[in-house]
């Protein structure tokens, strides 16, 4: 994430310090903006401690302050002592420090695959697990360093404590009453812990615990097979675990495109100590005591509810979800009902009442980002968010197409998709009216991927053959996160897939495996 080094500032009369270029831009646009409309915000914008306040400093707040100090706008955030929030803490920061650790591990002992590339290491491959643990703790306190610096350096007033809403355009926190022209919540979720199951964050734990790396245990149940469940077992494993996995839907990995799902079976399961368990609910899960009592694990049927098995394990990761932290907000302040705790918002992430399908009204001058409203829970979307409600705070109507936001799992290799899964696309095609067609880009024909030895994968380009546009793209392979980005522009940027088999990819690199999926999904072969 961003952090700038620290600037010269300008003063302005009416909004604080702004830095110079901002305030040079922000000039060019103010001139050419409504005159009367802004003379309105400023006038509103004197009555208040704040032009807008934000509760909430992860990605999504964080996200939200710069914008807002780059928009000349008078900024505080409510931190909870917590800046970085789940991302940086707890998130995606540590997890992907134990992967790549824990990637370099698997890497160093695959001797065939080294051997293949003409090397050979001597002797054990060893890693020291506190250690390990440290690189990621490390990472995050720096990340988080920068995130406050940054804040610092724009001018943003950070306040320690958490924000509870007092009223319209009141945020109370430390025993005081802080007024703003516009608020934006953004407090996150927590790890999601089925009823049933009793974490100790030792034995049975949820990422926050996983995340510590307390230890490395022999064999370990992981509750979930999304993301986080996938990035842990690719950690554990590299690190000489032994992984059952407990999925209550009817296959593993049940919300990434099926095709995809199949090969990462074959990529990252098989030859893997992983084994796995589908369509049973973990129903009741008993923590141990490391060494001495394994921990326990009822599982259920999913769907007649009957047991079916007891497994002992020496620990337990609950990867289930998350659900939004919204509970002591003061929402009620407001009038606010949220739907299973999530906050509902428009697609201008305007807070509204109660569902938009039920009636919800826009509570105005409030505004909802990130984890807590449901729509999209990652990182870059929180973030992507919380820019977006600047946009609106600003009267420049914005939304955020949440259809050409990317997603990655890390692992190796990582999986990456973005827009509609090819099941999803033919269903639209039925209801709408349209063709779907699909075409693959294999890695196993990539000069780069096979360079690297590392040939496995594919890149599934989903089209609407009537129109030729986009609908989703899916990729497993060696830097799969990377390469998802292009199809993520494009769609966004609405490029045909004609014009995208036509666009030159540098030789040899990854991205060549989507110009042969280009080029197939057009009828061409790639050279
Ligand atoms: C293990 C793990 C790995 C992940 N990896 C990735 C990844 O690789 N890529 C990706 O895109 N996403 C990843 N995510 C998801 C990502 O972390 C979240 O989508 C993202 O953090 C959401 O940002 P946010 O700002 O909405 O909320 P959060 O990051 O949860 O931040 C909310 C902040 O608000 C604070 N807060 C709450 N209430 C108040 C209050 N009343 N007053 C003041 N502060 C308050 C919280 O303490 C917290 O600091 C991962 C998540 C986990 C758990
Ligand atoms: N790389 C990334 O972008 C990344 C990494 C980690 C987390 N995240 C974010 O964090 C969020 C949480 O991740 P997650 O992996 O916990 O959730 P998830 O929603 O991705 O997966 C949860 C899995 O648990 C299963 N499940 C739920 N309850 C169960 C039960 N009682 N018994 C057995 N299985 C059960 C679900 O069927 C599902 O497959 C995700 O929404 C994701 O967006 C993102």
């Amino acid at each position: 994430f961003f952090c700038p080094k620290p600037m010269p500032h300008l003063m302005s009369a009416t909004r604080g310090f702004v830095p110079a270029h901002v305030a040079t831009a922000q000039r060019v646009r103010e001139v050419s903006r409504d005159v009367s409309h802004r003379q309105g915000a400023l006038f509103m914008a004197e009555q208040f401690d704040y032009d807008v306040i934000i509760v909430g400093c992860g990605v999504g707040g964080h996200g939200a302050a710069l914008h807002a100090r780059s928009e000349g706008l008078k900024t505080a955030v409510f931190s909870g002592r917590d800046v970085g929030g789940t991302c940086v803490n707890r998130g995606c920061v540590p997890s992907k420090a134990l992967l790549a650790a824990a990637g370099r591990v698997r890497e160093m002992k695959d001797a065939h695959h080294l051997k293949a590339l003409g090397i050979s290491v001597e002797g054990d491959i060893t890693y020291d697990r506190a250690s390990v643990a440290a690189h990621a703790a490390n990472l995050a306190n720096k990340v988080k360093g920068n995130l406050e610096n940054s804040l610092k350096a724009l001018g943003v007033d950070v306040v320690e404590a958490k924000g509870v809403l007092a009223g319209p355009h009141k945020v109370m926190g430390d025993g005081k009453v802080f007024t703003a022209k516009d608020i934006i919540l953004a407090p996150g979720s927590l790890p999601f812990v089925p009823p049933g199951v009793t974490c100790d964050e030792k034995t049975v734990f949820t990422s926050d615990g996983g995340l510590r790396l307390e230890r490395v245990p022999e064999y370990v149940a992981i509750i979930g097979s999304g993301y986080i469940g996938l990035e842990f077992s690719d950690v554990y494993t590299a690190l000489g675990s032994e992984v059952t996995f407990i999925e209550a839907m009817d296959r593993i990995m049940p919300t990434f495109d099926p095709e995809i799902a199949r090969v990462a079976e074959r990529l990252l399961i098989k030859p893997r100590a992983i084994d796995y368990r589908t369509g049973v609910f973990a129903s009741k899960v008993t923590p141990g005591i490391p060494g001495e009592k394994p921990v326990t694990i009822e599982m259920i049927d999913a769907k007649t509810k009957e047991l079916v098995e007891v497994l002992e394990v020496d620990a337990c990761m609950v990867a289930t979800g998350r659900v939004p932290n919204t509970k002591e907000l003061g929402l009620e302040e407001l009038g606010v009902e949220t739907f299973r705790g999530f906050v509902q918002v428009d697609e201008n992430m305007r807070v509204l009442t109660k569902p938009e399908t039920e009636g919800g009204e826009v509570v105005p001058n409030l505004y909802c980002i990130g984890d807590a409203n449901g729509k999209l829970m990652l990182a870059h979307a929180a973030s992507a968010q919380g820019v977006s409600a600047i946009e609106n705070i600003k009267g420049r109507k914005h939304a955020v197409d949440h259809n050409t936001v990317p997603a990655a799992c890390f692992t190796h290799p990582e999986v990456a998709f973005v827009g509609l899964s090819e099941e999803q696309a033919k269903a639209k095609g039925e209801k709408e009216g349209f063709k779907v067609g699909k075409s693959i880009g294999h890695f196993r024909a990539n000069s780069k991927a096979l360079a690297e030895g590392e040939p496995d994968g594919i890149a599934k380009v989903v089209v609407n053959k009537d129109t030729g546009d986009l609908l989703g793209v899916h990729i497993i392979g060696l830097h799969a996160a990377d390469l998802i980005q292009e199809c993520a522009n494009a769609m966004a940027a609405k490029t045909p897939v004609s014009e995208l088999a036509m666009m030159v990819h540098t030789h040899p690199t990854l991205c060549e495996v989507l110009d042969e999926a280009f080029k197939g999904a057009v009828g061409r072969t790639a050279h």
